[in-house]
């Protein structure tokens, strides 16, 4: 048995974006005291549950959470003392019973998810477990392939690109340390040829490099051409997986997409998923998030038609992490895989429930960071414990993202020679 909560309390903390968010401390009688921190996207779904911001209070530009920490401290807390951290799925079923809306408006999904995170790391330290451990159990023992974004775009950087994010896979390798080396060292060849041609090398939101590029094409074949001068195949070693985030160029987030950074024109929903396929049969793609937007379900399923035996059409801004939409996508072949962000629907249970319908359809899932994150290692022993064999997050020159991957590090010399590394 687990200890029982004895304090919950929350604060407020800057994220990596510099913008509040919610830390939550929970304490246990049998002396445990844990934290857990909330991240914060920029290129978010319509129908992600809210996130609780001050508004005009003034601090922080409006950006302050102070409401969110008062929820927690004020109606939450009182709600859990007594229970036993173990009680995961209570908890948050509790949680969401008081905030009493479909998106988690009232009481915020940053404040049900920082205490939905302390009380699920609480319950691990009070029973002596590592956290994946915790919520995995003994069966998971895949170290997932790291997805690192290595050029940024779109909402997530000022630069002629319009997709937001250029990532490179190490599919190929054979364990997860040999395949973060080979990443890293693909970046940071790629930074010496963006040098060479007197491009930018600052970084985005996500740590990828950010230079103004003439097309989008153009950062998939330099990139490339960082994986070949690393020493790696493309391909083989190492494959390419894009975020487009299509709802952030498409103004009605359905018909119209409008490649304005490149100054790639107007595309309807057909001219997109005819460049996919030109794209796919180019490049060596592995995977497609978002490659339309969030409300265009039917050049979704399109999109899965045409490329989905090839590659992982993943579902993100379209999804939400609900499994209420993941099921009409399952329905309709929308996709066939999910990417998932704890935040995107405010609880650990509700995160869990969403990889379980992926599983049973059959559908892959990818643990998702945000684009605003904090230091807290969650999502990597979430990543092992969900044993989906993908996660994303973020490039190898931001410290809140390499805590994620230094991590995964941690859980694979633990895991030692019982470490699986695969996916697919
Ligand atoms: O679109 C995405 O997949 C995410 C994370 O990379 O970005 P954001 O957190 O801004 O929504
Ligand atoms: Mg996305």
């Amino acid at each position: 048995m687990t200890g029982k909560i004895t304090a919950v309390k929350a604060m407020e903390i800057l994220d990596s974006r510099g913008n509040p968010t919610v830390r939550v401390f929970v304490a246990l009688n049998d002396g445990t005291t844990v934290s857990a921190s909330v991240p914060s996207g920029a290129s978010t779904g319509e129908n992600e549950a809210i996130e609780l911001r001050d508004g005009d209070a003034g601090r922080y530009l409006g950006k302050g959470v102070l409401k969110a920490v008062a929820n927690v401290n004020a109606v939450i807390a009182p709600r859990l003392i007594g229970m036993a951290a173990g009680d995961q799925a209570t908890i948050d079923e509790l949680m969401i019973d008081l905030d009493g809306t479909p998106n988690k408006s009232t009481l915020g999904a940053n404040a049900i998810l920082g205490v939905s995170m302390a009380v699920a790391r609480a319950a691990a330290t009070s029973l002596g477990l590592p956290l994946y451990r915790y919520l995995g159990g003994t069966a998971c023992r895949r170290i997932p392939v790291p997805a690192m974004n290595i050029i940024n775009g779109g909402a997530h950087a000022d630069n002629s690109v319009d997709i937001q994010e250029f990532m490179a896979v190490p599919f190929g390798a054979p364990s997860f340390g040999e395949g973060l080396r080979s990443i890293a060292e693909t970046f940071h060849t790629l930074k010496k040829i963006l040098k060479s041609r007197g491009l930018a090398t600052g970084v985005g939101d996500e740590g990828g490099y950010a230079p103004n590029l003439a097309s989008n094409e153009e950062a998939i074949e330099t990139i490339i051409e960082a994986i070949e001068q690393a020493g790696y195949r493309p391909g083989v070693d190492i494959g390419i997986s894009l975020d487009s985030a299509a709802s952030s160029f498409s103004p009605d987030l359905g018909t119209t997409y409008e490649l304005s950074r490149s100054g790639g024109g107007r595309l309807s929903s057909s001219d997109m998923i005819a460049l996919g396929e030109r794209w796919v049969d180019k490049y060596p793609i592995l995977t497609w998030e978002d490659p339309l937007a969030e409300n265009d379900w039917e050049g979704f399923r399109r999109f899965t038609e045409r490329l989905g035996h090839r590659i992982d059409v993943v579902g993100d801004d379209i999804f939400v992490t609900n499994t209420r939409y993941i099921e009409r996508g399952i329905q309709e072949k929308t996709a066939n895989s999910v990417l998932i962000k704890l935040n995107q629907i405010g609880t650990v249970t509700e995160s869990i429930d969403a990889v379980r319908m992926c599983r049973d359809a059959g559908w892959r899932y990818f643990i998702s960071h945000r684009s605003g994150e904090t230091e807290d290692t969650f999502l990597a022993d979430f990543a092992v414990a969900m044993d989906g064999g993908q996660i994303k997050t973020g490039s190898a020159s931001r410290s809140e993202r390499i805590a994620k991957y230094n991590r995964l590090l941690e859980i694979e010399q633990e895991l030692g020679a019982t470490a699986l590394y695969y996916w697919k």
